[in-house]
């Protein structure tokens, strides 16, 4: 029997985003594969963070952003007047910024805050073992365990970003955007990050945006390379950094600009 295509977990469809007029995207069509990570590359400015944001209604937060198209998570539609509640749908796209940002609350809190907001434990033994479940997911258990009432901006910036993972996991996301999630570290506590990245795409879905191409290579299985609000080229990673098959990308994973 003929093998099944694989349904993409989030797929765009001529998804264009406008600021105020001026375009950031010009009609986007991207499937992301389930249990995969899919790494957004592309010179500065060519659209791969407003793209990001589409996919968990982010771009809903900045007033001059206009969004078309389609963008849909399992079959269903984000935008449109059946669109997705933001809420809900943030606590199944879960997503990573570029600066570690814990809330200025414990490490515990931060962590039981997302569970807290949608009613996912009750406090006390369950809440305590879904903190420390996703911390030590988050690969931060060990170094916090004995701390879970000081700040989380206490930590260092490293600790952070995996604090932020672990405040992430802990409402069970499906997909996990991540922003240039390494770009304030430095190169040890990146190359964590990039191993918690491989170990947390068995369970979610993983959609990076990187400016690094060793990045983008060491952690996805798919690369979509972003022009000018396009995307030029879609295909499996090792692929398109060895034999890419348009010129443009070509030029970018050269050097040659960006
Ligand atoms: N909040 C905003 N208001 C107005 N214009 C914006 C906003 N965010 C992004 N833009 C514009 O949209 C375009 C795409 O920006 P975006 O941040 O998505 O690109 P990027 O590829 O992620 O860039 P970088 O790699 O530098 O982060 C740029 O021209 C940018 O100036």
């Amino acid at each position: 029997m003929a093998e099944q295509p694989v349904q993409p977990k989030m797929t765009a469809r001529a998804l264009a985003v406008h600021y105020g007029g001026k375009p950031a995207l010009k009609g986007v069509d991207l499937d992301v594969a389930a249990g995969e990570v899919t790494a957004l590359i592309g010179p500065s400015g060519c659209g791969k963070s407003t793209f990001l944001r589409c996919l968990n209604r982010m771009n809903d937060t900045i007033p001059a952003a206009r969004v078309s198209g389609s963008v849909s998570l399992d079959g269903e539609e984000l935008y449109g007047p059946a669109g997705m509640d933001p809420v809900l749908l943030r606590a199944r796209v879960g997503m990573v910024f570029q600066r570690p940002n814990p809330f200025p609350k414990s490490i515990y809190d931060n962590v039981a805050f997302g569970p807290r907001l949608h009613g996912l434990a009750a406090e006390g033994d369950e809440m305590d073992t879904l903190v420390r479940r996703s911390l030590e997911r988050a690969g931060l258990w060990k170094e916090v365990k004995d701390v879970l009432d000081g700040q989380g901006t206490g930590l260092s910036g490293g600790q952070q970003q995996r604090l932020c993972i672990a405040r992430a996991i802990a409402v069970s996301p499906e997909v996990i955007l991540m922003d240039e999630p390494c770009s304030a570290l430095d190169p040890i506590a990146t190359a964590r990050i990039e191993e918690l990245i491989d170990e947390l795409c068995e369970a979610f879905t993983i959609v990076i945006v990187t400016h690094s191409m060793q990045q983008a290579a060491r952690v996805s299985q798919t690369t979509a390379f972003f022009h000018l609000g396009e995307i030029i080229e879609v295909g499996a990673t090792e692929q398109i950094f060895t034999a890419p098959a348009n010129a443009l990308t070509q030029g970018y994973i050269t050097g040659r600009f960006g």
